[in-house]
């Protein structure tokens, strides 16, 4: 009796060892590939939350986290969390191509923030080189990885990005992003207020670029519908706007948004890792190279794929409160890129 019991409960363990066997590999080999993201300016206010968001995140088989100093300390620490990626911390510039080798997503937080009073334009100076060199390291090491821009000014430092991947022969316009999600994010949490509609059933899209009043939030199109007066819409598009200044001026000089960036990349980060491994329908706001307006990159829904962007949708319509909007940005936005585009080829 003993025995038979013992066999049947030998036979269900290998029966289930087994097939936990083959689950795993399915999961490994077909659901879950490999996948290794990169974090440049990992030891800062972003990089820190954001590399372990990543470190969260299941699709992520290797992190590899970068910056000029401290990253060991990061990634000792992110390093002991019990999930699957394996983490490695990089520093220095001759530690750069390392991080990068193999990489599927590189994320790009590294470069100054604002402090109070100044504008995003105003941080060119310097992220425009830490961006250049960055981005010079990444056509020599990851050609194809898909780049997600966090250092501002985004308006600027996509095309930067842009233009050196030119240089170096490798530019993929389906593989470079500029990372709007946060606009989209707030634009999602100020709506929801107003609304008074379950902040996690919203969903709005946030159009032109990463900047004051480039930023423009189409709530004519939000979902769940609610009846807001125009006043109230007025409001939310400016909130929105100046969601940035708003935090700066909170932090009132120690930094920008880092939590709720750091949130936000990742959720960027994901939705390309999701595209890379074949999950249909996933779509993104993000700052592409875009045939959308006459400017030759442009904020918009974004369909994610195998290859990056699947396709760049359109606008949609638009109220005449967005439309003026629309009019409103295209000079800044259009100097801000050509700002970027001119730094890459004089320098
Ligand atoms: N796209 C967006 O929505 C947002 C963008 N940002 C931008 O993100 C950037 C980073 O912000 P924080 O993390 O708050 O700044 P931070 O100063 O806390 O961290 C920046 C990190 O970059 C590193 N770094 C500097 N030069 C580097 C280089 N050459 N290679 C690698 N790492 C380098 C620094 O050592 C530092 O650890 C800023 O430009 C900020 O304006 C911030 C919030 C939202
Ligand atoms: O405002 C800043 O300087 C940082 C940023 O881009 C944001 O929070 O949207």
């Amino acid at each position: 009796m003993k025995a038979s019991i013992l066999r049947s409960v030998r036979s269900a363990v290998s029966r289930s060892s087994s097939s936990n066997h083959l689950l795993t590999r399915t999961f490994a080999t077909e659901s879950v590939p490999e996948r290794k993201v990169a974090v440049l300016g990992a030891a800062g206010g972003i990089g820190q939350p954001l590399a372990l968001l990543m470190k969260l995140n299941p699709l992520v088989s290797k992190l590899a986290l970068y910056d000029i100093g401290a990253t060991p300390g990061v990634a000792a620490d992110v390093g002991h969390v019990n999930t699957r990626s394996e983490v490695t911390g990089y520093m220095g510039e001759e530690q750069l191509g390392k991080a990068l080798e193999g990489s599927d997503v590189v994320i790009i937080p590294a470069g100054v923030p604002r402090k109070p009073g100044m504008t995003r334009d105003d941080l060119f100076n310097i992220n425009a080189g830490i961006v250049k060199s960055l981005c010079t390291a990444i056509a020599k090491y990851c050609p194809n990885a898909l780049v997600n821009m966090i250092s501002n000014p985004v308006n600027s430092t996509v095309p930067i990005a842009a233009e050196v991947f030119k240089k170096a022969g490798t530019y993929d316009e389906k593989k470079l992003f500029g990372v709007t999600t946060l606009d989209v994010v707030r634009a999602k949490t100020f709506y929801a207020g107003k609304a008074n509609v379950p902040v996690a059933e919203v969903n709005v899209p946030v159009v032109g670029g990463h900047a004051g009043i480039t930023i423009l939030p189409l709530f004519s199109q939000a979902t769940p519908k609610a009846n807001l007066t125009d006043d109230t819409i007025v409001a939310l598009t400016k909130r929105t706007q100046d969601g940035g200044t708003e935090v700066v001026e909170a932090k009132a000089g120690k930094g920008s948004a880092t939590l709720s960036m750091a949130y936000a990349g990742a959720l960027f980060a994901d939705a390309c890792l999701k595209g890379l491994n074949g999950v249909p329908d996933v779509v993104e706001c993000s700052f592409v190279q875009s045939t959308v307006t006459e400017l030759p990159f442009f904020a918009s829904k974004v369909k994610l794929g195998k290859n990056g962007v699947e396709s760049v949708l359109d606008l949609g319509p638009l109220s005449d409160f967005e439309k003026e909007g629309l009019e409103k940005l295209m000079p800044e936005l259009k100097a801000s890129i050509e700002k970027g585009i001119q730094f890459a080829n004089a320098n």
